[in-house]
């Protein structure tokens, strides 16, 4: 748990978020076979915000997230990303995952290419960049990252915070509108999870609309303009995070952070 991993002190007040909707969820239900595993999902998130979603092991996060960018799909219900409805018939799903960035738990690299090949992949082949343009921009974003030296090295030889940084480059590459992380450090040892936490934070700073299931309440209090609260496959609360820390309303929150932060 690291309260402390960032040091870095961010003015909230200065990241921008906007009045234009990013995503609008409405009554969002989802089932895996006879297991309710969404209800009644109502969430709307703006341009620019950053959102951190918790809650209990099984509470429906990932599924909530993945959901978003159709790794899962809901049965009931509307998910209106940047303006695409999510069709059931997987029309809109390229226009909608060339918006949506994903990073996850286990960094997904693929082994057998590069840093560099990994971060052109996509751009090459889904977006149809030429490879020198490809090539070009992934520098760009490892030197974000700032590991533009291990460009030419395969994933297995990276630790594993220089390999989530990689992975967060990878889906910049594809100038995402919105980024989702499905708790990015939680594979990762103590000592790295901050690099990670500074590459999501400069981000967020940036502006990006972000959308974070993490346990690093730490960063959600510093980084977060709204956290949300789920248990039992429900959005229990939300709030922003002062309010959501100081003073929560729902016996189910009160439990919860008395467990996750230990008071
Ligand atoms: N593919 C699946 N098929 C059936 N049940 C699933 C599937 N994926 C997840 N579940 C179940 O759905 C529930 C919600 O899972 P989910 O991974 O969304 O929870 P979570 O809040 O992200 O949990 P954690 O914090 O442990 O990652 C859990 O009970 C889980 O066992």
């Amino acid at each position: 748990m690291s309260d402390t991993a960032t040091n870095r002190v961010i003015n909230r007040d200065a990241m921008t978020v906007s009045d234009e909707v990013a995503i609008q969820i409405t009554d969002m239900n989802k089932w895996y076979g006879t297991f309710h595993v969404l209800r009644d999902i109502n969430l709307t998130v703006n341009r620019g915000e950053r959102i951190v979603v918790c809650g209990p092991s099984g509470s429906g996060k990932s599924t909530l997230i993945r959901c978003i960018n159709r790794l899962e799909e809901h049965q009931a219900g509307s998910i209106v990303v940047d303006g695409t409805e999510l069709s059931s018939d997987l029309k809109n799903i390229d226009k909608i995952r060339s918006e949506v960035g994903m990073c996850f738990q286990h960094f997904n690299l693929f082994p057998h290419l590069t840093i560099l090949e990994n971060c052109t992949l996509a751009p090459i082949w889904v977006r149809k960049t030429p490879k020198r343009e490809a090539e070009e921009t992934a520098m760009h974003f490892l030197e974000k990252v700032k590991i533009p030296e291990q460009a030419d090295k395969y994933p297995g030889q990276l630790s594993g915070g220089q390999q989530q940084r990689v992975a967060i480059a990878r889906s910049l590459c594809m100038r995402p509108r919105i980024m989702l992380f499905d708790e990015p450090t939680s594979a990762l040892d103590p000592e790295m999870i901050k690099e990670v936490l500074d590459t999501m934070i400069e981000l967020a700073e940036e502006g990006m609309t972000m959308i974070c299931v993490t346990h690093e309440m730490g960063f959600a209090r510093q980084v977060a303009n709204r956290v949300i609260f789920m248990d039992a496959g429900q959005i229990v609360e939300q709030n922003e995070p002062e309010e959501f820390f100081n003073n929560p309303q729902s016996e189910r929150t009160k439990l919860f952070l008395s467990q996750i932060l230990g008071h």
